[in-house]
């Protein structure tokens, strides 16, 4: 089907899916690779597939009202599950994201004021002004088309945004080193271990766990020190996420966080926080690489609705194709391509009997690519996004659903409209080889090897 410009869309990059089931070792070798690669065909057709044989076997559910189910409807009986708890949890403790039950409520009632439309509104400026330092660090470098990690970039600036709005710079003396530190940290633990495929015990030996523990000793430490350094600071006022977690009490019941939930929340708030957003960034950045036409349209309109950039939050409302061009990136490249639960309780979902510790696996990676929900769907075509907006049935999830929704997904879109129109006018990105471009699944959803581009200015 041709796009709204009448050219054949864009079919940007992605794993051919296996046409079965792989032999153990195979699929042991892939999820450990690049578990993305794992799935076969029948994923992308079926309403739910069990991946792997009895008890260590994962239930992939596809079909949109069994995901309602889990995530929603019947939420209470669904926790984190253990494989992404064991990837998470020995770095983030009890933060939001791995958190459970009355703690997990405690903690979202604290934070969620500061993610409201209103308080991420006030973060505006300050969004748009790490953006055109980036831009004007770009403009400033003495060879125009000069070839730069974009994937990098993006990275920096989205750590520099979440480090100022959210902790008002509070942890930015060492700033090169926590972001190194946290990318050992992702990179190490990132990848799914046979221990936690198999289910072995909390004790048995992790050696992606042992990698990456001087770091997360490292991060805890200088997180620590800002803690402190806050606690101890009476005499400037700030209203920040810092702020709330040392000092705000839970409206619900007046309890405060302990030191140490604290420090696993601020840990939580700059992984979650940078890593996502800079993933997006990158794989939109590719997709309009890709797509010049698509990417005329964003500048066009970017510079219709903000020719003196974006003022106010009225303004990004304004912005439809490039929020579609936004949301089909997301599509394409969820930057949380998994969502793992686990069943407490006796369910039954999709005709299958759910046991207690069963595992669950709501994928958006497959989700987003499902033959029976979207036509075309390995193809970028942002118009699907505009022509079918009323069109809630078809599963689209980049940032889950339910109580667990994630709590940043106003900051990030606001991020990423600012940040697309800081950019997109002053440059375009030419992929230095397109064709070595691949998803790579960790924790996130990241371009394999980075994304190094020409930076062309316009
Ligand atoms: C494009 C960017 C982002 C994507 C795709 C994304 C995706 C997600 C997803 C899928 C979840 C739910 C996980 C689950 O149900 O197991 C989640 C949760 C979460 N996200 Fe994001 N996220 C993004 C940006 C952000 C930002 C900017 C922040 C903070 C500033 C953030 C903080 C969190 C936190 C704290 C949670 C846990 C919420 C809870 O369990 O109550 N995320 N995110």
């Amino acid at each position: 089907m041709d796009d709204v410009h009448g050219r054949s869309p864009v079919r940007p990059a992605a794993p051919v899916p296996p046409t079965r089931n792989l032999r153990l070792l195979s699929a042991l070798r892939a999820l450990r690779a690049n578990p993305i690669t794992l799935f076969p065909r029948q994923a992308y057709v079926e309403p739910v597939l069990a991946l792997g044989r009895g008890r260590r076997s994962i239930l992939l559910v596809n079909d949109p009202c069994t995901i309602g189910h889990v995530l929603v409807d019947n939420a209470g009986n669904y926790v984190k599950s253990r494989l992404q708890q064991d990837v998470l949890a020995p770095g983030l403790g009890e933060g939001l994201l791995t958190a459970e039950g009355a703690r997990w409520q405690a903690t979202r009632r604290i934070t969620a004021p500061l993610f409201s439309p209103r308080a991420v509104a006030t973060l505006l400026e300050d969004m748009r002004s790490c953006a055109l330092a980036m831009r004007d660090r770009w403009l400033a470098r003495p060879q125009p088309g000069e070839t730069v990690d974009l994937a990098a970039e993006f990275q920096r600036l989205t750590y520099e945004v979440v480090s100022r709005t959210l902790f008002s710079g509070a942890l930015d003396a060492d700033r090169a080193g926590v972001h190194a530190e946290m990318a050992v940290y992702f990179d190490s633990i990132g990848r799914l271990d046979l221990s936690g495929v198999l289910g072995l015990p909390g004790w048995w030996p992790r050696p992606a766990h042992h990698r990456a523990a001087p770091a997360i000793r490292s991060l805890r430490q200088q997180i620590k020190a800002a803690v402190s350094a806050r606690l101890g600071d009476e005499e400037h006022e700030r209203e920040d996420l810092l702020e709330r977690l040392s000092r705000a009490a839970d409206p619900a019941t007046g309890q405060m966080l302990s030191a140490g939930q604290v420090v696993d929340n601020v840990l939580t708030f700059l992984a979650a926080g940078h890593e996502t957003t800079a993933n997006a960034l990158s794989w939109i950045a590719y997709l309009l690489s890709l797509d010049p036409a698509a990417e005329a349209a964003v500048v066009d309109e970017i510079a219709a609705c903000a020719p003196m950039g974006i003022a106010d939050a009225r303004a990004l409302d304004r912005l439809s194709f490039t929020r579609a061009v936004i949301n089909e990136a997301l599509r394409l490249y969820p930057p949380a391509p998994f969502i793992g639960r686990e069943a407490i309780e006796d369910d039954r979902i999709c005709g299958r009997e759910i046991r207690p510790g069963a595992q669950i696996l709501i994928a958006p990676w497959v989700v987003h690519r499902h033959r029976a929900h979207w036509s075309e769907p390995d193809m970028f075509r942002p118009q699907r996004f505009l022509d079918d907006c009323g069109d809630r049935r078809r599963p689209f999830l980049p940032f889950g659903l339910g109580p667990r929704i994630c709590i940043g997904q106003r900051f990030a879109m606001q991020e990423m409209l600012i940040v697309l129109s800081a950019i997109l006018p002053a440059f375009r990105f030419e992929p230095v080889d397109p064709d070595r471009v691949f998803p790579l699944a960790r924790v996130t959803l990241s371009p394999a090897g980075g994304l190094p581009v020409r930076l062309v200015p316009r």
